[in-house]
């Protein structure tokens, strides 16, 4: 019989042996929730392997400039990745309110989400500092509306990995967390201004494999209009990633629908690096990827994402 079976057959429950080995090293700030573990020491070993595949160019149609590897990361080591960072990064579920004319409505962003990073008008420096880039000297807390957060060391080891790969730079990484089929992310563009003309954005997946919808964004009618090109679909797998170059945010919409099923019951994580020029950038990730809530953090015991306690602080006089 097989351990699931005679689990349940006594109603036990042993916990399942975890897919990585704790580094006892950690990365800690003081504008971390909690300190962050670095990346398995067995995780980096087996990232010198990476990507796992040769990206492939796809740029067959109007405006569209992709690299995909599938997979980047390797597949030995893809599940426990996600594992890892499931477990050991902090998250937030973003509320905000958006005015459109006299109406304000409050939106509930459908995923939790996690940033860390700093434009390139900032940096940290050895002393977890933040520091301006030209003159190294302290920047004023008030520069900032948020208290932007260092990639920690598990992140930082990717991005590094990802920017010899992709011949980009990075100093944002956003991770997305969709814990069901209910939770999605809407047709939008990363075309914001504070990224500069033509971003790259490198995209990873890990854990539930969902569709990636991608159409070009509508082409005005005129005498130069062109048939808009047909969407993309690309069928996510854990340890895929997409670089989005070129034209691609200016002129086509992505998105994550909802979806049924179970498959999307096991969770995604999705990471993207990206590379923000001005402040403006700082302060709208923080704003819509950790907000001003509570944070969560994921519970093994109970499977689930759970609202972090908020500390007990005790006035002594
Ligand atoms: O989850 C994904 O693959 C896409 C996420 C995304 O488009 C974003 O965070 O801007
Ligand atoms: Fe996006």
């Amino acid at each position: 019989m097989k351990r699931g079976a005679i689990d349940s057959f006594f109603k036990l429950s042993i916990p399942k042996k975890p897919k990585y080995e704790t580094n006892t090293n950690t990365s800690s700030h003081p504008s971390y929730p909690h300190p962050i573990p670095y990346l398995p020491t067995d995780f980096q070993d087996q990232l010198a392997f990476a990507p796992a595949e040769e990206g492939k160019p796809i740029n067959d149609r109007l405006d569209l400039d992709l690299v995909y590897y599938q997979p980047y990361i390797p597949p030995s080591i893809a599940s426990g990745v996600f594992d890892f960072l499931r477990q050991e990064l902090p998250f937030y579920r973003v509320q905000y309110n958006i005015k459109r004319g006299p109406v304000e409505t409050q939106i509930n962003t459908p995923r939790y989400t996690t940033v860390f990073g700093v434009d390139e008008t900032s940096r940290f420096n050895e002393s977890g500092d933040l520091v301006d880039s030209k003159s190294g000297k302290k920047v004023e807390k008030s520069k900032y509306k948020c208290t932007p957060r260092p990639l920690p060391q598990c992140l930082d080891y990717l991005r590094k990995l990802t920017e010899g790969t992709t011949n980009e730079t990075y100093n944002f990484c956003l991770v997305n967390y969709y814990a069901d089929g209910k939770d999605s992310i809407s047709y939008h563009s990363d075309d914001e201004r504070f990224l500069g003309p033509d971003p790259a954005i490198a995209s990873f997946s890990l854990g539930a494999k969902r569709d990636f919808l991608m159409k070009h964004k509508p082409i005005p009618p005129g005498p130069e209009a062109v048939p808009e090109p047909k969407q993309v679909k690309l069928p996510l797998g854990s340890g895929d990633m997409v670089l989005m170059r070129g034209k691609t945010q200016g002129m086509w919409l992505h998105s994550i629908p909802k979806r049924a099923g179970d498959e999307v019951k096991k969770g995604r994580i999705n990471i993207t690096f990206r590379k923000a020029l001005v402040k403006g950038g700082t302060e709208n990730y923080y704003q819509y990827n950790v907000g001003t809530g509570g944070g969560f953090r994921w519970s093994a015991r109970e499977k689930m994402m759970v609202p972090k306690k908020d500390k007990l602080i005790l006035k002594l006089s």
